[in-house]
């Protein structure tokens, strides 16, 4: 977790120093408590986080009357450590599930997002972590609406040495293209196959009825294990509305949230884990291929006070 705490330290520790330096400064009036509410605003934690936040903190000011620092940094970690919730499971279905024949199957991780949130530099990343780990992964180039996506995925897939499932026609039926990674998947007995989908169509509804209708086909060979929304940390409300439409078609099973190097906006881990009720599993750090790591929550909240 190194590289999250000097990653996050160019932008988010500027959050975290502010509150720091706020709630330490010894002269705890009303104008300074609208301060701190503003920055943890700003950070997009959310209001009903910020509210809660707020009270906690108030309380504590009033049992211990100190504000040195190191005590402000006590407490507020506990308390950001509680809004970021180490308590959700935040393993990724990677390995083999067992199944009723004993043959066992790959576990199959769907990526969806808007696109530009880097849905298929995020595919690539997450290859490469499991390929680290030992893992046989398939990719599946679902995104047949942009004609380079499977282009992007293919380079991805070359440079980490895994196969890339894919059609040779363009506006391919996506469905079509899924069905035959996870067939590929099967026949191949790999442990992983994740499918990059499309994240632009001519409308919404159809994007949406399309995500539906990939994990229905696929479904009828192989549950899937994962949906990972993939999320552009520094896109704010726009970003959470996002993550409404999605979740109200296909079941997310773990949120990916990109960016998070070029924004000071880290509280909204906080907010989009709320609004859909499951954890940021993965957070994307840069644009480099090692640049994706697993998302903990202490290491981030530690790295925000630092
Ligand atoms: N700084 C930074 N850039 C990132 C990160 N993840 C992705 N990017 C960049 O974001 C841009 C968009 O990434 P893509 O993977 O092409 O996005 P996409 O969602 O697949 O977009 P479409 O293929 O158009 O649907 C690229 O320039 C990536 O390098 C990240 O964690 N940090």
């Amino acid at each position: 977790m190194r590289k999250l705490r000097s990653r996050l330290a160019r932008s988010n520790t500027a959050f975290g120093r502010a509150l720091l330096g706020l709630l330490s400064s010894g002269k705890l009036d009303e104008e300074a408590w609208e301060e701190v509410e503003e920055t943890l605003l700003l950070s997009d934690l959310g209001t009903q986080a910020t509210s809660e936040l707020m009270a906690s903190l108030k309380t504590q000011v009033k049992v211990d009357g100190s504000s040195a620092e190191d005590e402000v940094r006590t407490w507020l970690r506990e308390d950001l450590v509680r809004l970021v919730d180490p308590t959700m499971d935040r393993r990724i279905a990677s390995s083999r599930r067992p199944t009723d024949d004993g043959e066992g199957r790959p576990a199959v991780i769907m990526v969806v997002g808007v696109n530009g949130t880097g849905k298929t530099t995020t595919v690539g990343k997450l290859a490469r972590v499991l390929v680290a780990e030992d893992r046989d992964v398939l990719l599946g180039a679902a995104d047949t609406f942009r004609a380079a996506a499977a282009d992007q995925l293919q380079t991805w897939g070359a440079r980490v040495g895994v196969p890339t499932v894919r059609s040779d026609r363009e506006s391919a039926d996506p469905a079509a293209v899924a069905f035959d990674a996870v067939k590929a998947g099967i026949e191949g007995e790999v442990d992983v196959v994740i499918l990059d989908t499309a994240g632009r169509l001519h409308n919404k509804t159809n994007l949406m009825d399309e995500l539906g209708k990939i994990k229905r086909v696929v479904e009828k060979q192989s549950p899937v294990d994962e949906v990972i929304l993939v999320l552009d940390a520094t896109t704010g409300q726009n970003g959470l509305r996002q993550a409404e439409v999605f979740a109200q078609e296909v079941a997310i099973t773990g949120i990916a949230l990109t960016k998070l190097d070029g924004t000071a906006k880290g509280g909204i881990v906080v907010a989009v884990q709320r609004q859909l009720g499951v954890p940021v599993k993965l957070v994307g750090l840069g644009e480099g291929p090692d640049d994706l790591a697993p998302f903990d929550p202490v290491a981030f909240v530690d790295a925000i006070l630092e």
